[in-house]
């Protein structure tokens, strides 16, 4: 065990330019960890509060700072419960998810570091499982993450008969490519989205022809099988007030929306459908669940946040049968991982992501190794995502 001697909180840059929050954790025998927050665009209601970073890195620095000079890096529930303490409220409001999540991680660095270990090995243990995340990479996007794109977020492309990590991560990439030769074909010029995915001006229809023709194309070369899904999220959709959700002008009401997204399933034989209602209608998310659960991923994100409570009430409703596990979402790795775990007793698929807005910080990479989480979502191109893709070609080279 190694008590903390030292943690240093700084501003950097995230992917769009925004500034952020780096820890830097460093131990009394030298185990060092350094660690980023990253940041949603299409963030849910009941995310964990992101504080501006010098307000997040100046009361870290007074409230936790001097907690978790009492704690031992290689604990990682003693580090965090004392930043949960130290922040004194249920949703990190006073030193922020940022600088919680961002000191969370560089602890777990700088724990890993200390034991020798890699990451994913001092997070998994001896008994993590032997399997590796399909990755789906965002390969045409819209919604808050480009303007003028598609109404649903994410197109994902989703590698599942590829038989390693790394044919994986270069099949979503060539599906990328491809898609790119399509749309200069069809003459619609495209610039990219906030994670690097193509961000055309296109309908949602046109954009379901391009993703099918661009993974069967890539898949037949490949030889193995390449489906897709989607990040719909919907609650950026939703206008509650009328009840409806919103493409553009056209308008679609819950049971419609219901309707829709199962024939979009059945249609495209969708692997994946991530936040296809809205955050507060468990009922619509446990109807669509229903009736195609047993075919396809129904994930929650904005729905469950990585919350434990929220997913347990999507448990007990029969509400989706993914959940999307992003850990700035809740501010702590232990809180990812009691997410995780819940998940995983109650048959919930985990899917460890990535934000839109993110650094060069490869922990999630680790995460989903450790945790033996069937998917990461992590984009396709673009430095800050092939940082996370080219960490868990490394790690499945290390981990054979
Ligand atoms: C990665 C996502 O976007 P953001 O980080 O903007 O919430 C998402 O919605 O899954
Ligand atoms: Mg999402």
């Amino acid at each position: 065990m190694t008590q903390i001697r030292s943690i240093s909180l700084r501003r950097i840059l995230d992917s769009r330019g925004n500034p952020t929050v780096e820890a830097d954790v460093l131990t009394e025998s030298g185990g060092f960890g350094r660690a980023a927050a990253p940041s949603g665009a299409s963030t849910g209601e009941y995310e964990a509060i992101e504080l501006p970073p010098e307000e997040a890195i100046a009361n870290a620095r007074e409230h936790a700072v001097p907690r978790l000079l009492e704690t031992f890096a290689d604990d990682q529930r003693e580090v965090d419960a004392a930043l949960r303490a130290a922040d004194g409220t249920d949703n990190f409001s006073e030193i922020g998810a940022n600088s919680a999540v961002a000191i969370s991680m560089a602890a777990a660095k700088a724990g890993a570091d200390v034991l020798g270990a890699p990451l994913y090995q001092h997070l998994g243990g001896a008994f993590r499982g032997r399997n590796f995340p399909v990755p789906l990479g965002n390969v045409i996007g819209g919604g808050e993450h480009a303007k003028d794109a598609t109404h649903i977020q994410e197109f994902l492309s989703a590698p599942v008969g590829a038989p390693s990590v790394s044919e994986a991560v270069f099949a979503n990439a060539q599906v990328h490519g491809t898609i790119g030769d399509l749309l200069d074909e069809r003459g619609i010029p495209a610039a990219k989205g906030d994670e690097g995915a193509w961000a055309p001006a296109v309908s949602d229809a046109e954009a379901f022809e391009i993703v099918e023709e661009a993974v069967d194309l890539v898949s037949d070369d490949l030889g193995f099988e390449i489906g897709f899904g989607l990040d719909v999220a919907a609650a950026e959709l939703y206008d509650a007030d009328a009840g409806v959700y919103r493409y553009g002008d056209e308008e679609k009401t819950v049971d419609e929306q219901v309707e829709y997204i199962a024939e979009l399933v059945t249609e495209y034989d969708l692997v994946y459908v991530e936040d296809p209602l809205d955050e507060n209608d468990y009922e619509a998310f446990a109807d669509l669940t229903d009736r195609v659960g047993e075919q396809t991923l129904i994930c929650g994100d904005d729905l469950f946040v990585t919350n434990t409570e929220r997913l347990q009430d999507g448990i007990e409703q029969g509400a989706a049968n993914s959940i999307l596990i992003k850990p700035n979402q809740i501010g702590t790795l232990t809180d990812a991982f009691d997410a995780i775990e819940l998940a995983v007793e109650n048959g919930y698929e985990t899917v460890i992501s990535h934000r839109s807005g993110e650094t060069e910080d490869t922990t999630i990479s680790h995460l989903a190794v450790a945790t033996d989480a069937g998917f990461i979502k992590t984009g396709t191109v673009g430095g800050e995502r092939t940082a996370k893709l080219n960490e868990l070609i490394r790690i499945a080279e290390d981990a054979v």
